[in-house]
């Protein structure tokens, strides 16, 4: 389980998170939602440590990742899958290798056995038959799985996904999103994704967090999302919708 309580970030002297907390379990996909600039990338980079918060806490499982000493936060960055946005492969290793990436960095597996590994996920993403080819070569929803095999690679507890559907197509976008699910579901893992695809919302949405001007404003999950009595969501909501279906303008 991650819980993060009272997450504040300021750059200069803009506020960008004001005291956002939560918590996410294993088994779940949880989302964050929210318009652009709200401060969703920046709570996510907090989460990962690559950004530090003037306040709060992000504890896994109950383990303080961002007071703890050196050996704990190295562990748990160990136990942490990230998907950036775009994949973010090297272009220069093919498929398998970029898969091997974090094994060759992070462990002292032989070779067999790093291959071996890398060969598996890269099976549960259904892209075994990839695996010699360059990231140029394939499409963006492969790129995007591929991301996933090395997200997954060294056996994540926790998975981060910022915009995993960025630059999709729709069909392909529902499938990464069942992809992620799936996983998440397999290996009981903890799961958090940026989003604002309204598609994503509906099917992947076992728990929402919807952030606005970098406070969270509401939390459910896809049943209750159209429901609320927050006109900001509501307002959010429907921006989506308008920008997805043109005909429901008339
Ligand atoms: N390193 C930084 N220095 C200064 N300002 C930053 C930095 N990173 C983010 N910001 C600002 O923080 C605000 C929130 O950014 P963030 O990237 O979290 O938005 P977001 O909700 O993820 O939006 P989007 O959906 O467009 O990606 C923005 O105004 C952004 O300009």
């Amino acid at each position: 389980m991650i819980e993060i309580k009272n997450i504040q970030k300021t750059f200069g002297d803009r506020t960008v998170l004001a005291g956002v907390s939560g918590t996410f379990k294993p088994g779940d996909t949880s989302l964050i939602i929210g318009g652009s600039g709200t401060g969703k990338s920046v709570l996510l980079k907090c989460m990962i440590g690559l950004v530090k918060p003037e306040v709060g806490q992000v504890l896994y499982s109950g383990r303080d990742f961002l007071t703890g000493d050196q050996d704990t936060q190295k562990a748990i960055r160990r136990e942490m899958g990230v998907l950036f946005q775009g994949g973010a492969l090297f272009d220069s290793k093919t498929v398998l290798e970029n898969v091997r990436f974090p094994l060759d960095m992070l462990t002292n597996m032989s070779s067999a056995e790093k291959r071996e590994r890398a060969q598996f996920c890269l099976q549960r993403v259904g892209l075994e038959a990839a695996a010699d080819r360059m990231p140029s070569e394939i499409s963006g929803g492969m790129k995007k799985r591929v991301g996933i095999a090395r997200a997954i690679v060294m056996n994540p507890k926790y998975l981060f996904c910022d915009e995993p559907n960025s630059g999709l197509d729709p069909l392909t976008s529902i499938k990464i999103d069942e992809l992620i699910r799936e996983i998440t579901d397999e290996f009981q893992i903890t799961t958090v994704v940026i989003t604002h695809d309204m598609n994503s919302m509906m099917e992947i949405g076992e728990k929402i967090m919807f952030l606005y001007k970098g406070k969270k404003l509401w939390e459910g999950n896809s049943a209750t999302l159209t429901h609320s009595n927050v006109p900001e969501l509501n307002e959010f909501i429907y921006a989506n919708k308008l920008l997805r279906d043109p005909s429901s303008r008339h």
